[in-house]
């Protein structure tokens, strides 16, 4: 009976399954003929294009200037119109909403009725309704020849009900569905159905439903090396912020997995496509790390933009400046810390007074004899320390060339030679006179030169002004003439005599050089004279650790918005006034006097823009809790006039201090008012290891709430013990050695995933992890804790959470980032320090 009723049900299954596979490709081929509709409409407009270019062309060879300038105009348009469509081509159409009946028959631009509530009477009282709008969704929005909408642009806003509807509040939306294409094909088919209970009818059939929705099938894919975007399946919170207004700052909070780097890319893209004119000034978004950038560029012109957009590192923000190297934590907290900013101020200042010469090079070039350290490949950083100290000699370079033992035996480099000094007595010869000025007169004039705020640079005039003057009244010719027509000749004469004399240039140059952020940070290496500008502000063990940092080759993150501070502080060199070329015309009209001056203003005024280059129309800061708050000034002087949106997640913060640098982002985005949004659901990490996670969120951040993760796999995290940990009980694995035991981790989850596997250590360990890993290939790689910030891979192998822990004051934080990068499996491989139980599971990780 029993084999009977088994076989009965099986004929029942592959019955249904053949109903609904049917049923699949019906749907399929519906979209199908949309799809191909879409394209033939496509190439229409791609002859239109072609057409009007062809016509300008023409139009041109009339020859007067208003043909001139319309076919002009009319290339451009047809240029940009031909380029996007060519560009958007491959799979840009993806979704599909079916609506009911909405609350007025009022249509927007795009074609589409407006409402978002449903009519009244549009659902029957037998909970019948029929499909009144059908709209599908794509990558821009393309009309019929009579102006019916076949694709709504994903950003306008009659697509938003496709991304906000929810069975909880649908709104006019029965169903959803995502399609999947590649170029003209459409593949699959995945619905949502927002409105459960309805029996809904479209043309008069029943809406058959496929599939069991499409985020599940994209959070279940393969992850590569590169972010995808998620436009076809952006949830309600997400659209939320990717929508909201620009106005101020919009401040997103949310834990690992829950999209805020996604949201970040999709906002961008949105507020091009809303206001194109107003973000021309550029969008700039600001990442911690080249790998993240890296993994995250493809995304916009994924989303059809980019040119606006600049993606970059908070080691490149300053042009001509790379950081290829890491801080120990001890040096980088005192470099990032609001401290440094009066010891930078001192340093500019005192700089003056050790003959720092100039240096020749934008602000970050390195200095003569000092090579420039050059992109590591993949754009990695390399984590070279201070040398000596016991607190940082764990964490060894790894960095090759110019790099420190782990022992600190080897200096990376020797303090550079120690200038002169600046000359201390001025001579020179003026209306037939010796006049001198002694160390302590110039001393004071110095001083006198520099009180205010101005930046140092631009005080040279007024110290050239204050040297003639010391000089005027030692001349003694200053009482000569009663006449003050004829004394001010005089004087005149004088300042101009002695300021073309050689010594008098020299004198200057070498007393009063014009200094460049990058001779003060050298100034800064010498560990005795930085001990005199950050007397009370840094204590001796962080002078000594800033002071050899700064004798490295290359420089750090860190150093990077020290020099961008310093140049804010410096000011930019005074240039020599260059004179304009005498016009004829002008000694006619007179006009010689006044014009230099003017245009020279403009010059330099348009010279300076173009070099700065750091004010953008909005500010995207993304994994805002590591931003220092040295840095958050960095950033601020990019945004002075933009607006913001912020995202980040306190819990993951590597910054020990995280209310100085809140003191810091609030000054950086100054009054304008805060628009707060929290994201709530984890999309990365399945339940089984976002419970783990939360045990170490426990222990970071007591109270802190932890997202909710959407799906779950069934697989449990993985532990394993080496045979130097004291746990060799039931399920431990236990093998020879740590290199051993990981590279037979990672192994094992390369054979589990088809997609990438991260392995994550402490990051004195990266170089020797690399080695652990070398020959299996490029779907697994090794990264230091700090540099998993942001990325995901299929599997991780976690390597002892306790170095992770144990390696600055924000350790705890470091290892929740490191538990939160797997999509789908998660091995924890104990080390000595882990003391894992007999399970394998490591002290910090237990209940
Ligand atoms: N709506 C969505 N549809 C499909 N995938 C999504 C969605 N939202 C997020 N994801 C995926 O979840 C993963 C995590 O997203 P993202 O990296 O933006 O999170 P995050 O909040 O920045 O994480 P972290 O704080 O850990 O850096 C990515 O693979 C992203 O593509």
């Amino acid at each position: 009976m029993a084999a009977q009723a088994q076989q009965e049900t099986a004929v029942h299954d592959s019955a249904l399954k053949s109903v609904q596979d049917s049923v699949r490709e019906r749907e399929i081929s519906v979209e199908q003929e949309h799809l191909n509709r879409v394209y033939q409409r496509l190439e229409e407009k791609i002859h239109e294009a072609e057409f009007l270019m062809n016509d300008a062309a023409k139009r041109g060879q009339v020859g007067t200037p208003g043909a001139l300038a319309e076919r002009d105009a009319q290339v451009f348009r047809a240029g940009i119109h031909l380029n996007r469509l060519n560009n958007e081509f491959e799979d840009f159409l993806f979704g599909r909403i079916d609506l009911l009946l909405g609350k007025d028959g009022k249509k927007g631009p795009d074609g589409a009725y407006t409402a978002v509530e449903p009519a009244e009477g549009a659902i029957r009282e037998d909970n019948t309704a029929d499909i009144a709008e059908t709209l599908h969704i794509g990558r821009i929005g393309v009309l019929d020849s009579d102006y019916t909408p076949l694709v709504i642009d994903w950003r306008a806003p009659a697509a938003a009900p496709f991304y906000r509807s929810t069975p909880v509040d649908p709104g006019r939306v029965v169903r959803r569905r995502v399609i999947r294409s590649k170029g003209r094909k459409v593949l699959g088919v995945e619905d949502d159905l927002m409105r459960p209970e309805l029996k809904a009818l479209l043309d008069g059939h029943d809406l058959p439903v496929i599939g069991d929705g499409a985020l599940m099938a994209a959070l279940g894919q393969a992850r590569t090396h590169t972010m995808r975007d998620i436009v076809a399946s952006i949830q309600a919170e997400q659209d939320m912020v990717i929508r909201a207004p620009a106005a101020s700052v919009t401040y997103v909070e949310g834990g690992p997995g829950t999209g805020k780097t996604a949201v970040a890319l999709h906002r961008a893209a949105y507020l091009l496509y809303q206001d194109r004119r107003r973000y021309a000034g550029g969008i700039l978004i600001v990442s911690p790390t080249p790998l993240l950038v890296a993994y995250t560029e493809g995304v916009l012109p994924s989303l059809g933009e980019e040119g606006q957009v600049a993606i970059r590192a908070i080691g490149s923000l300053v042009d001509g400046a790379e950081a290829t190297l890491y801080d120990s934590p001890a040096t980088a907290r005192a470099k990032g810390s609001y401290r440094m900013l009066r010891v930078l101020r001192k340093a500019a200042r005192g700089a003056l007074e050790t003959g720092a010469g100039p240096r020749p090079g934008p602000s970050g070039r390195p200095a003569p004899g000092r090579p420039a350290s050059g992109r590591l490949a993949f754009g990695q950083l390399a984590f070279g320390d201070e040398g000596d100290e016991s607190d940082e000699s764990h964490l060894g370079s790894v960095n090759g060339e110019g790099a420190v033992n782990g022992d600190g035996s080897h200096d990376a480099r020797t303090a550079p030679q120690a200038p002169a000094g600046p000359p201390t007595r001025l001579r020179v010869v003026a209306f037939g006179r010796r006049l001198e000025l002694e160390a302590a007169e110039l001393d004071r004039i110095r001083q006198s030169a520099l009180g205010g705020t101005a930046p140092v640079n631009l005080l040279r005039p007024r110290a050239r002004k204050l040297l003639l003057d010391a000089l005027w009244a030692h001349s003694g010719a200053a009482g000569r003439h009663t006449d003050p027509e004829l004394a001010a000749e005089l004087r005149s004469s004088f300042d101009e005599d002695v300021s073309s004399e050689d010594s008098f240039i020299e004198f200057l140059d070498a007393w009063w050089p014009e200094l460049t952020p990058r001779a003060v940070l050298d100034a800064m290496a010498d560990e005795r004279r930085l001990g005199r500008w950050a007397r009370r502000i840094l204590n001796p063990g962080e002078v000594r650790k800033v002071a050899r940092s700064l004798r490295r080759e290359g420089l750090s993150v860190h150093d990077i918005a020290l020099l961008d501070e310093l140049q804010a502080i410096l000011g930019a060199p005074a240039r020599p006034r260059r004179k304009r070329e005498a016009d004829p015309l002008d000694q006619l009209t007179g006009l010689e006097e006044l014009m230099p001056v003017r245009e020279e203003t403009q010059r330099e005024r348009a010279e300076r823009l173009a070099q700065e280059r750091t004010e953008y129309a909005h500010v995207i800061v993304d994994e805002a809790q590591d931003v220092t708050p040295m840095q958050w000034r960095m950033i601020g002087r990019r945004g002075r006039h933009a607006t913001w949106t912020v995202v980040g997640d306190p819990a993951q913060s590597s910054w020990s201090d995280p209310d100085e640098a809140a003191e810091a982002r609030d000054e950086a985005l100054g009054t304008r008012p805060r628009r707060r949004f929290r994201l709530t659901v984890n999309y990365r990490n399945p339940a089984e290891i976002a419970e783990l996670a939360a045990k170490v969120l426990a222990l970071a951040m007591p109270g802190s709430p932890s997202p909710s993760a959407v799906r779950s796999t069934g697989v449990q995290p993985r532990f394993v013990a080496t045979d130097k940990g004291q746990g060799a009980g039931h399920g431990v694995v236990v093998r020879d050695s740590l290199a051993e035991t990981v590279r037979a981790e990672a192994a094992l989850l390369l054979d589990r995933v088809d997609g990438t596997v991260g392995v994550v250590v402490a990051m004195n360990r990266r170089e020797e992890a690399r080695r652990w890993l070398a020959g299996l290939g490029d779907r697994v790689v090794a990264l230091g804790s700090l540099e998993a910030k942001g990325l995901e891979y299929d599997a991780t192998v976690v390597v002892s959470p306790a170095e992770i822990a144990d390696e600055s004051p924000a350790g705890l934080r470091v290892l929740y980032v490191a538990l939160t990068r797997a999509t789908q499996q998660l091995t924890v491989v104990s080390g000595e320090r882990d003391a894992p139980d007999a399970n394998g599971v490591p002290d910090l990780l237990r209940d």
